[in-house]
């Protein structure tokens, strides 16, 4: 089953890819001193407008979009959910555009595990669990993770103990393991936020 669906963008889901190519776009490119004015002035005009329309986080579009690869953030590395059996298993498809970038071809480390606590996210609070938050997070690098490369996921539950859920996943460009990770989400109590 495929969770993220991108065929049928809404208008605010098409505004969150397009910033997601742009970032791209941005950290691939050297922009002469012309073309980072012409930006930096258009930049400047949107964030004045959108300061504007600023909403409580209830009301907010951004990251709240189930129809979209990576839920609708701009700055999680792209993925997509194509088979989902949550809470026990998620697998599916990941890339690290340019923007994710460390150094010498390789996504920078931090963004690694930015991806494994979404997917953790998703196992750990798939509907009608009761919400849960990441109590620690580890990753292993065994090999690097190539920007633009195709990779694969899965992600999947070791063992739950009352409030903790212990979750595994690995990160793979082909066969070769590129990342693993192992996580302990704990379910929040009343009026933890
Ligand atoms: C509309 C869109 C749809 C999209 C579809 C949904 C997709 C969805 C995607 C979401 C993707 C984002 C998901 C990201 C999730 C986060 O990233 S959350 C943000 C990062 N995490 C945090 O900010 C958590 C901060 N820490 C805390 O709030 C608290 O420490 C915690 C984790 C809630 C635990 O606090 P507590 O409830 O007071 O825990 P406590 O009672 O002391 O301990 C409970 C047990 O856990 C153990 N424990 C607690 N902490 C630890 C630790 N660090 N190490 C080891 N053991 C520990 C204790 O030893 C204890 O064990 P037992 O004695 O029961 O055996």
């Amino acid at each position: 089953m495929t969770v993220n669906v991108e065929a049928s963008l809404t208008q605010h889901d098409a505004v969150v890819t397009g910033l997601r190519d742009f970032l791209d776009a941005l950290a691939s490119a050297a922009p002469d001193e012309r073309s980072s004015q012409r930006l930096l002035h258009d930049l400047a005009q949107w964030t004045e407008d959108l300061r504007q329309d600023a909403v409580e986080e209830s009301h907010r579009h951004y990251g709240r979009s189930p129809t979209l690869a990576t839920a609708g953030q701009a700055t999680t590395p792209w993925y997509v959910v194509d088979e989902a059996a949550p809470p026990e298993r998620l697998a599916g498809r990941a890339s690290f555009s340019n923007f994710f970038l460390g150094g010498r071809g390789a996504a920078h480390g931090g963004t690694i595990p930015l991806l494994f606590d979404e997917l953790f996210g998703w196992l750990a609070n798939s509907e009608g669990m009761p919400p849960s938050r990441t109590a620690y997070l580890t990753t292993n690098y065994r090999s690097v993770v190539r920007v633009g490369r195709p990779m694969t996921f899965t992600a999947w539950t070791d063992r739950v103990e009352g409030r903790k859920r212990f979750l595994r996943a690995e990160l793979r460009d082909g066969d070769t393991v590129c990342a693993e990770s192992e996580a302990l989400f704990v379910t929040l109590r009343a009026g933890q936020p």
